[in-house]
């Protein structure tokens, strides 16, 4: 038997070291609903994945399959009914700062404005109401302003949009001050639930590039939800296809297929013969006709 009181030094680095090298790791993770039937749907069945420090994953699937589950799964907002979630190393039983969200929209303070809705994050976790008296407050509130208006300006977005409020922007605009707010709390884990999809295509574009230049200059760890297999395949290093299994997907989704991509992007080489070759093997997972056996798959290299 190993004994907890004396570790072998070798074995705890080793596993310290893994831990913090795996962002997330998703263990034998299940998901189940009751219906009014008084019976339970399974939404998500076994679901194993391992990913690391710094990927950009992205999540497709059809409609229903449990894309948005799993990330509740990771932010902590749900528990599975069976297994677990680790974020580098920890168990996941609550919502923390460690994992940034950004839904499709309306996820910004209506009554703040930008500044407002950038600041509160980081004053709110260093300072409560009476600790806001202390002189190094203002010392604080001045770095954390200089850099909210960093993290506008990385969006495009200009300073004097600091003072508007939420409704006074468009769609567009709410989005880029949504995920500079993510930002803002340096997370470890950035979470994104499809949160390009209510935007028109120029401004969808747009941000593609945006996140991808910030991912590309920090590194966080991304699980990125999307519909649009080209935005997959432009902004991931890795591609995650869930597809239901069993008669009408009554035995829940798993993972489908799991796809390495180079981190220099694909989309210099979008409508080229091996990009339509891509959509088309990752629209066949999402069908289910390339469902993977019991073990999870091991990350098909691409190129
Ligand atoms: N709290 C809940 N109670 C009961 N059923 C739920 C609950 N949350 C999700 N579901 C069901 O779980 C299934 C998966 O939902 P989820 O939103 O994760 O799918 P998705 O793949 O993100 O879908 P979409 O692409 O349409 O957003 C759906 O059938 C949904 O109705």
């Amino acid at each position: 038997m190993v004994s907890v009181l004396e570790p072998m030094p070798e074995t705890v680095t080793t596993s310290a070291a893994k831990a913090e090298a795996t962002a997330i790791h998703i263990a034998d993770v299940s998901v189940s609903y009751a219906t009014k039937k008084k019976t339970r749907k399974t939404i998500l069945n076994g679901v194993n994945l391992e990913i690391a420090d710094g990927e950009f994953v992205v999540l497709l699937g059809e409609t229903g399959c449990g894309k948005s589950t799993l990330l509740r799964m990771i932010l902590g907002q749900e528990l599975p009914a069976a297994g677990a979630v680790f974020v580098r190393g920890k168990k996941v039983e609550r919502v923390s700062a460690q994992c940034g969200y950004v839904p499709q929209k309306y996820s910004l303070f209506p009554d703040r404005t930008v500044m407002g809705n950038l600041i509160m994050g980081p004053e709110t976790s260093k300072f409560h109401i009476l600790g806001r008296l202390r002189p190094e407050f203002r010392a604080f509130r001045r770095e954390v302003k200089a850099e909210a208006l960093r993290q506008l300006q990385h969006m495009g977005l200009h300073a004097t949009d600091a003072d508007k409020y939420p409704h006074q922007l468009s769609g567009g605009m709410q989005q880029r001050v949504a995920i500079a707010q993510a930002l803002m709390m340096k997370p470890n884990v950035l979470l994104m639930d499809e949160a390009f999809s209510a935007l028109d295509p120029a401004t969808r574009t747009s941000l593609q590039r945006i996140l991808r230049t910030v991912w590309l200059e920090t590194k966080p760890t991304v699980v990125f939800v999307t519909h649009n297999t080209a935005e997959a395949l432009f902004l991931a290093t890795r591609v995650i296809v869930l597809a239901k299994q069993g008669v009408n997907g009554q035995d829940g989704a798993k993972v489908a297929l799991d796809l390495k991509l180079p981190e220099t992007g694909m989309s210099l080489k979008r409508n080229g013969q091996q990009f339509l070759d891509l959509v088309e093997h990752i629209e066949d997972a999402s069908r289910g006709s390339a469902v993977a056996d019991e073990s999870t798959p091991s990350p098909e290299e691409v190129l």
